[in-house]
């Protein structure tokens, strides 16, 4: 790309206003396995992670990694299916999402954060007892060790991040005897952002953002609309636990909740330091 400097000096000043209104706010970054599959876009979310941290802001992260996770299980011939957008899950699959989550996806996403200047440290909900999980009911179908965030315990990450560190958080949850359990990654960044009192949560998937019938994006949503769409069956799958989160964190009390497209280079820059936005902002009934 040509350089122009007085671009540059233009671009680094419009950020400014951005900079000192997010200076000392958390902001909860949910990183979809989706979103993580090419590797030019990787590194550019580690930097683009590194650059908020720099500037002063608290960003936490969130990763996914279903498809990862998918790939794993169809090597090891374990077959996998899915109920509104939750994996089923027993003995076996957990045991494979525990390695493909809190190892190689897990230490990914750090090594790429270190790599770009970074000091990203990876946990699971184990870790600091940080994500304290119960079984998630579902009307129809049993989903096994799947889980819901019963408790956060946020005391590990405020530590992470007084000491300049970059929390990347596996959503892995630990249940009252020790068992561990598949926590859908939008739920967990969710309940995170609402406990940290977050100023804003950002999930990063592979469509543009919440889209109409029509296939048309809606910049933004009410909470309202919300229940209509998804009775519409506009809003289906992997959306629901994505609109769900949103509209549960920002009812708790987080100022904005993002679905943007993780495909878009330096997505995460653009929805922070510009006005312009990428994807669905959903806003709560306030
Ligand atoms: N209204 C909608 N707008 C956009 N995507 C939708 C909508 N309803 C359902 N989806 C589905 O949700 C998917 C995103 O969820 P998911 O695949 O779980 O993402 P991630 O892996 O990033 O968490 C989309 O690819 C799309 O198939
Ligand atoms: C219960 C459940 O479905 N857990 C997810 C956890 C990973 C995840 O959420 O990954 P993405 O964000 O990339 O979809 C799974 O097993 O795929």
């Amino acid at each position: 790309m040509d350089k122009n400097p007085q671009l540059q000096a233009h671009v680094l000043v419009e950020a400014l206003p951005y900079m000192q209104r997010f200076h000392g706010r958390t902001i909860v970054i949910k990183y979809g396995g989706n979103a993580m599959t090419e590797a030019h876009l990787q590194e550019q979310f580690a930097y683009d992670v590194t650059l908020m941290k720099q500037v002063g802001m608290n960003p936490v992260v969130v990763h996914g990694g279903g498809p990862q996770i998918g790939a794993m299980l169809e090597r090891l011939g374990v077959e996998t299916r899915f109920v509104d957008g939750m994996r089923v899950t027993d003995a076996a699959t957990m045991e494979v999402v525990e390695m493909v989550l809190g190892g190689r996806v897990n230490k990914e996403i750090v090594q790429g954060i270190n790599r770009a200047g970074g000091r990203a440290v990876g946990l699971t909900g184990k870790d600091g007892a940080l994500l304290r999980a119960r079984p998630l009911r579902n009307a129809v179908a049993d989903l096994g060790m799947v889980g819901e965030v019963a408790a956060v315990n946020p005391e590990v990450i405020r530590w992470l991040d007084q000491g300049d560190f970059i929390p990347v958080v596996a959503p892995i949850g630990v249940g009252a005897r020790g068992e561990s359990y598949n926590i859908n990654a939008d739920l967990v960044a969710g309940a995170l952002a609402a406990t940290l009192k977050a100023e804003k949560l950002i999930l990063m998937t592979n469509v543009a953002g919440v889209l109409d019938k029509e296939g048309t994006l809606r910049t933004r949503l009410e909470a309202s609309e919300v229940a209509q769409m998804i009775a519409d069956g506009q809003i289906y799958g992997g959306m629901l636990p994505k609109i769900q989160c949103c509209l549960d964190a920002v009812a708790a009390g987080v100022q904005a909740a993002h679905i943007i497209d993780g495909r878009v280079p330096h997505a995460l820059l653009l929805e922070i330091f510009t006005d312009a936005g990428v994807g669905t902002l959903i806003a709560g009934c306030r």
